[in-house]
């Protein structure tokens, strides 16, 4: 039984059938891929795991537990984290502050923008978030405004923001849209040194290369539906993901 089961998911969006009986079972302690074209309804299930979006029908259970109906608070509170595909940091804070907040609110309960004026008397925090900090390649950076980090970098902050909160299951939303190739690679990188704790990642993504590089399986949905899911090789060579994802070109 994986950490995360979704059983026939279904959202619609007026006319728009966006989820089509989506069923997915996530191993524990595996990357993986969730791919298809625009439109294809990736980020919409993301929303379903995460309390933004509750499905019309079927279950999504964590653990065993139910995540729906659940406010989205405490779905990351019993360990649901989320990489947005555009960072949520305070640009206006330096980076070690912006780690320490989702610290202070994965201890104390629901998110409190009042935490915040507790921040610096907490030393086992900052020691916490300067650790991660450290692993994300940042901590030399603490000092200054996040606001005024690269692309990359913020999204390497956001991901310091996730892991401060110790959580079983990350969701990546294109981890690494509009990063260089540089950037890309030193993400890859992180996230496989993230892999090696044991924490379960699934990947939304275009960039294949960073797909291949990860996934220890993928999900391909075309049209709020699931077309194929299998092994990486497995997805290369299937006609039909090449026929729906590229319009026939090869992956
Ligand atoms: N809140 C909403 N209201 C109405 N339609 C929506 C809403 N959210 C998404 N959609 C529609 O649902 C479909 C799936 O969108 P979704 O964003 O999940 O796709 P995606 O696979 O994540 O696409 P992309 O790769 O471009 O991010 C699209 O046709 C989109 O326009």
């Amino acid at each position: 039984m994986g950490i995360l089961q979704v059983n026939d998911v279904n959202k619609r969006f007026g006319g728009l059938q966006a989820l089509n009986n989506v069923t997915l079972d996530i191993e524990e302690g595996s990357v993986h891929a969730i791919i298809g074209p625009n439109g294809a309804g990736k980020s919409t299930l993301l929303n379903c795991f995460v309390g933004r979006l509750v499905p019309d029908t079927g279950t999504v259970m964590f653990n065993g537990k139910s995540l729906l109906g659940i406010k989205p608070y405490e779905i990351n509170q019993i360990g649901v984290s989320r990489v947005f595909q555009t960072p949520e940091i305070f640009e206006e804070l330096s980076l070690l502050e912006n780690v320490m907040i989702p610290a202070f609110a994965h201890r104390d309960g629901a998110f409190r923008i009042n935490a915040w004026a507790s921040v610096g008397s907490e030393g086992e925090v900052r020691d916490r978030a300067l650790h991660v900090l450290d692993d994300v390649g940042l901590v030399d950076k603490k000092d200054m405004i996040a606001g005024s980090l690269s692309r990359g970098d913020k999204r390497r902050l956001e991901l310091a923001m996730c892991l401060v909160q110790d959580p079983q299951l990350l969701l990546l939303d294109e981890p690494t849209a509009g990063m260089s190739r540089a950037d890309t690679n030193n993400t890859i990188d992180l996230l496989k040194k993230i892999g090696e704790r044991g924490i379960t990642k699934i990947v939304i993504e275009h960039d294949m290369h960073v797909v291949f590089s990860l996934a220890h399986k993928i999900t391909v949905l075309a049209q709020g539906t699931v077309i194929a899911e299998g092994l990486p090789d497995d997805i290369k060579g299937d006609p039909r993901v090449q026929e729906a994802y590229l319009g026939g070109a090869h992956l």
